[in-house]
């Protein structure tokens, strides 16, 4: 990769930027908005939401003030918990285009494998919403459907009744927390590995490792996390709202990690915590 423009491929053939913008916890309105729009001037072409993230709305308005065609930058939502199953998946999936003020999707995610509401009952409905998802991607309302959070006994689960395998599981993937299993899993089936909290949500920063091997390659430490991600083959997704962090997350191509570093990296065990269990999430 060489630049936040060139693509992982899906298995459909559908090409992905290799760096997405995380919004989480950047809140709907003008904080949003301005966020979103400086990582498109900033040369990001691919912007990850949510329905719960709340600011849905913000995104596609920073998509039209933006100037750029809405084919050349790919958007990702994520179906929300309270909303598995069928019929609620096609509601929830008109309410995030009219948020969006959008068409078309270009990824819809299944947020959580396992969510409160439906703690016994999640194979079902697991089951009704990726029907949806397969039914919407069909009718070309979606561009490409995918999972997150899954692990593989969800994923087995979901393919008892699915036709399309997930082009994505997006999991968090950061220094320490490798999630092998599942990282295997998806490898071995052609899904591609979304990185999500790729700075572990800022814990990244307090790790004394992280900063001897950035002072050794003369870049910042988030530069080393984010690099890191992508030389495992994973699609990181860093969020930031300040403009120069924003900047600073997209100057990762000019420089590489040796395979030597990439092990120590990996090895760094749960410097940066670990990701919640799915059957326990509250989210
Ligand atoms: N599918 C899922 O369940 C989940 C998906 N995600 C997705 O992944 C995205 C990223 O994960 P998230 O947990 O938000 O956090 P990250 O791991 O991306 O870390 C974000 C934090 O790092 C700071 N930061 C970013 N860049 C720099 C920099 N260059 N120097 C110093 N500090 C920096 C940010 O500060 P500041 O904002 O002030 O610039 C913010 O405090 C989310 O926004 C969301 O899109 C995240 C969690 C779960
Ligand atoms: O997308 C998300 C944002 O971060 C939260 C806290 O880690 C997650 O629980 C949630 O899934």
């Amino acid at each position: 990769m060489e630049s936040l423009r060139d693509c992982f491929e899906l298995h459909n053939g559908v090409k992905i930027p290799c760096v997405g913008f995380g919004t989480y916890q950047i809140a709907n309105g003008e904080s949003a908005v301005s966020a979103v729009r400086n990582a498109l001037e900033l040369g990001y072409r691919h912007i990850d939401t949510a329905a719960g993230y709340g600011n849905e709305e913000s995104v596609g308005i920073a998509v039209s003030q933006s100037g750029i065609d809405r084919d050349e930058i790919f958007i990702t939502s994520k179906l929300q918990n309270p909303e598995h199953g069928y019929e609620n998946t096609m509601k929830a999936f008109e309410q995030t285009m009219k948020n969006l003020d959008m068409d078309y999707l270009d990824l819809y995610l299944i947020h959580w494998p396992n969510p409160v509401k439906f703690r016994n009952e999640w194979q079902t409905a697991n089951a009704g919403t990726w029907k949806a998802f397969e039914e919407l991607y069909k009718a070309g309302r979606i561009r490409s459907i995918g999972i997150s959070n899954f692990h593989p006994r969800h994923m087995d689960e979901l393919m008892k009744t699915a036709t399309i395998v997930p082009m994505v599981n997006q999991i968090r993937l950061c220094p320490g927390d490798t999630q092998d299993e599942v990282v295997n899993y998806c490898k071995e089936r052609n899904i591609i590995l979304e990185a999500y909290s790729p700075l572990g949500t800022g814990q990244i920063f307090e790790v004394p490792m992280m900063q001897a091997i950035a002072q050794k390659y003369g870049k910042t430490i988030a530069q080393i996390g984010i690099r890191w991600s992508l030389q495992k083959g994973y699609l990181p997704l860093p969020k930031a709202v300040s403009k120069s962090h924003i900047r600073e997350n997209a100057d990762i191509f000019d420089f590489e990690l040796s395979e030597q570093d990439v092990q120590a990296i990996s090895d760094l065990k749960g410097c940066c915590g670990y990701s919640q269990n799915p059957d326990l999430t509250t989210f």
